[in-house]
């Protein structure tokens, strides 16, 4: 695959020049089209890579920015739903995406609270990959609002608007850059964008591999691990963060088909480690996981029961059930019965 030339943003003199990297396709068929380097704010995100790390809004309460993003007046109905919405990290409000005349979103609206766990489901080419581009802000809505913390975010994620939040898309290919080191690919977003030193990037890079279940295996090669490590290491890049900072804004991680194509025990490992970067997880090295909610898009049923507690059912770029995933196999709704019983009969069509 020819190599593209690095944005300067990406450059770093520790790394190799940007021939020494090479950018891979992330196992989706859209990303190397939408997600090109040349429409994309490549400082905070990595396309391909499996990685984003992108939008920031003013943080979770702050309500004179939730008041702010509102269209309606500071009347007293709003100020109760901003209690009620003050754990909201990600709304989708009514959002709209098409390419060309393919009509692929079509109003979608959730939300996603702090300390959720969230599955998206739903038949093949329904959107549920396109959802997830456009919370991480890869995507922009043609229509539709996406919210985070309580602010609008208009367009694509760029470095201006970015600070409260980080969103972290790991695609369902581990896409580690072949030609650096574990170490390099874990610690890459620090080495480009802190000013921490090396050694402290090295032993961050080296706790974040331990929470992951990985010890001693820095100066590895990505060709020299197995599946299973690599979705760790990507795992571990996507959670690794400059705990130096003031601040430390909330994490949300959005895994695509993170089991896909695995057996069903590495499946099982795969679903537990993203249990236990959970806030309400424990990691490898019993301590508690950092990342405040994550959204899993997944057709495995192991990673509906064992992943996540809550689910969207996305038909035809629509949410057309919620429900809490004990609720899934006993919904009468017919979509979801269909879908639950793998039946050829019912209301979604496959042509
Ligand atoms: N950048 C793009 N350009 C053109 N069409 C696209 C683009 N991205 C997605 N699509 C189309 O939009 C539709 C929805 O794609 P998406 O990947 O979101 O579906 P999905 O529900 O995740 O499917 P699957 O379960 O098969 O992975 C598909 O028909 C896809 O071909």
């Amino acid at each position: 695959m020819a190599s593209p030339s690095i944005p300067a943003a990406l450059r770093h003199p520790r790394l190799p020049a940007g021939g020494g990297l090479v950018f891979h396709s992330s196992g989706d068929p859209t990303s190397r089209s939408t997600l090109s380097i040349g429409d994309m704010p490549m400082r905070r995100c990595q396309t391909g890579l499996g990685l984003v790390l992108a939008a920031r809004s003013p943080g979770v309460g702050n309500v004179d920015n939730l008041h702010e993003s509102s269209s309606l007046s500071r009347s007293w109905d709003l100020n109760s739903q901003i209690d009620n919405d003050r754990d909201v990290l990600i709304e989708c409000r009514d959002v709209h995406k098409s390419f060309g005349d393919k009509h692929v979103l079509r109003g979608v609206s959730f939300k996603i609270r702090h300390g959720e766990a969230v599955g998206i489901i739903g038949p093949s080419g329904t959107g549920k990959s396109t959802i997830l581009k456009v919370m991480a802000g890869l995507l922009a809505p043609d229509k539709g609002d996406v919210i985070i913390c309580g602010k609008k975010r208009h367009g694509l994620v760029s470095d201006e608007d970015i600070e409260g939040l980080r969103i972290g898309l790991v695609f369902q290919s581990a896409a580690l850059f072949d030609s650096l080191t574990v170490r390099e690919n874990v610690g890459f977003l620090l080495y480009e964008n802190s000013s921490l030193p090396e050694d402290r990037i090295g032993k961050l890079v080296t706790e974040t591999l331990a929470a992951v279940g990985l010890k001693g295996v820095e100066d590895r090669m990505p060709s020299e691990l197995s599946g299973g490590m690599k979705k760790r290491v990507a795992l571990a890049r996507s959670i690794i963060f400059d705990d130096t900072k003031d601040l430390i804004e909330p994490e949300v991680l959005l895994y695509d088909e993170p089991t896909a194509g695995l057996d069903p025990i590495a499946s099982t490992v795969v679903e537990d480690l993203i249990r236990s970067v959970h806030m309400t997880g424990r990691d490898a090295l019993g301590k508690p996981g950092k990342i405040a909610s994550y959204v899993v898009v997944t057709h495995q049923h192991s990673t509906i029961r064992r992943a996540v507690d809550r689910l969207l059912f996305l038909h035809e770029g629509r949410v057309v059930w919620e429900g809490m995933t004990h609720e899934f196999t006993t919904s009468t709704n017919p979509i979801v019965k269909q879908f639950a019983s793998g039946s050829l009969d019912g209301p979604i069509q496959y042509f």
